[in-house]
C-alpha cells in the first residue's frame, strides 16, 4: 500500500486536487481518508460550548484514531471512518466503511503535524495557497456549504485560524516532498501525482 498524505492550510484546495486526482484512476484503487471524520467526538458539550473549540489546534483530533485506522488498513483490514457535521461541530454517529486500497490518500491540514502519522506517509504533499486566496475561499465556501455567516468565519480567522495556521501549519512544509503552488488551478501539479499513482496501480 502506498499512503500519500495531502496537507495544507484551509481553503488551499486539498479537497479539490483529491477529487481531481480520482478522476480518470480506475474505480475502486485509491481510498480516501478525510482529517476531518477524525475531529475529537464533543457529544459531551452543548453547542454552545462546542462553537468555542480551537478547531485549527492538534489536540483538537482524534490522532491516535486515525493512526490505528491506518495501521488497520494496511493490514488489509476495513476501518469505520466516522462522518463528521460541520453545522453541528461533531460526529454525525454514521460511519464510512472504507476499504484498504493500493493507494490511500489522507489529507488535512493538520496531518503532517503529527510525527507518528507523518512517519507512516510514503510521499507527502503540501498545497500552497496565499493566505488572502484561502480566506476568500473559505468565506465563499463555509457560508454556501458548512452554514456559517461572515462573523463566524473572520471571527474564527483571527482568533485562532490564522495563528494556528502559522504555528502548526505553514511549518509543515518543511517536511513536504512535493509543494504544490494552488492559488490558480494547478493541472500540472495533479497530473504529476497521478502519474505517481499510476504507476503504482
Ligand atoms: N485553485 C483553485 N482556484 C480557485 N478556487 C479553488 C481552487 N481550489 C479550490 N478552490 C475552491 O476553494 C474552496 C475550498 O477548496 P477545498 O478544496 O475545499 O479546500 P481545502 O480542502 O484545502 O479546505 C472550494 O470552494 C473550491 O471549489
Ligand atoms: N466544527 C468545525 C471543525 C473544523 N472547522 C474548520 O475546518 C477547517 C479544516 O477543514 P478544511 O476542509 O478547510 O481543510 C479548519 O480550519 C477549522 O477551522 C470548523 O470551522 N468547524
Amino acid at each position: 500500500m502506498l499512503i500519500i498524505g495531502i496537507a495544507g492550510g484551509t481553503g488551499c484546495g486539498k479537497t479539490t486536487v483529491v477529487n481531481t486526482i480520482l478522476q480518470e484512476l480506475p474505480e475502486g484503487q485509491v481510498g480516501v481518508i478525510s482529517q476531518d471524520s477524525y475531529y475529537k467526538d464533543t457529544t459531551h458539550l452543548s453547542f454552545e460550548e462546542r462553537v468555542k473549540i480551537n478547531f485549527d489546534h492538534p489536540r483538537s483530533i482524534d490522532f491516535d484514531l486515525l493512526k490505528e485506522h491506518l495501521l488497520e488498513l494496511k493490514k488489509g483490514n476495513a476501518i469505520n471512518q466516522p462522518v463528521y457535521s460541520f453545522v453541528k461541530h461533531n460526529r454525525t454517529g454514521d460511519v464510512i466503511v472504507t476499504h484498504p486500497r493500493k493507494v490511500m490518500i489522507v489529507e488535512g491540514i493538520l496531518i503532517l503535524s503529527n510525527p507518528e502519522i507523518r512517519d507512516l506517509f510514503d510521499i507527502k504533499i503540501f498545497v500552497h495557497a496565499d493566505s488572502d486566496e484561502r480566506l476568500i475561499r473559505r468565506l465563499k465556501r463555509d457560508i454556501t456549504e458548512r452554514g456559517r455567516d461572515i462573523n463566524e468565519v473572520l471571527q474564527r480567522y483571527q482568533s485562532t485560524l490564522k495563528p494556528m495556521h502559522q504555528q502548526f501549519i505553514e511549518p509543515m512544509k518543511e517536511y513536504a516532498d512535493i509543494i504544490i503552488p494552488n492559488n490558480k488551478y494547478n493541472t500540472v501539479a495533479v497530473d504529476i501525482v497521478k502519474t505517481i499513482i499510476n504507476d503504482r496501480l
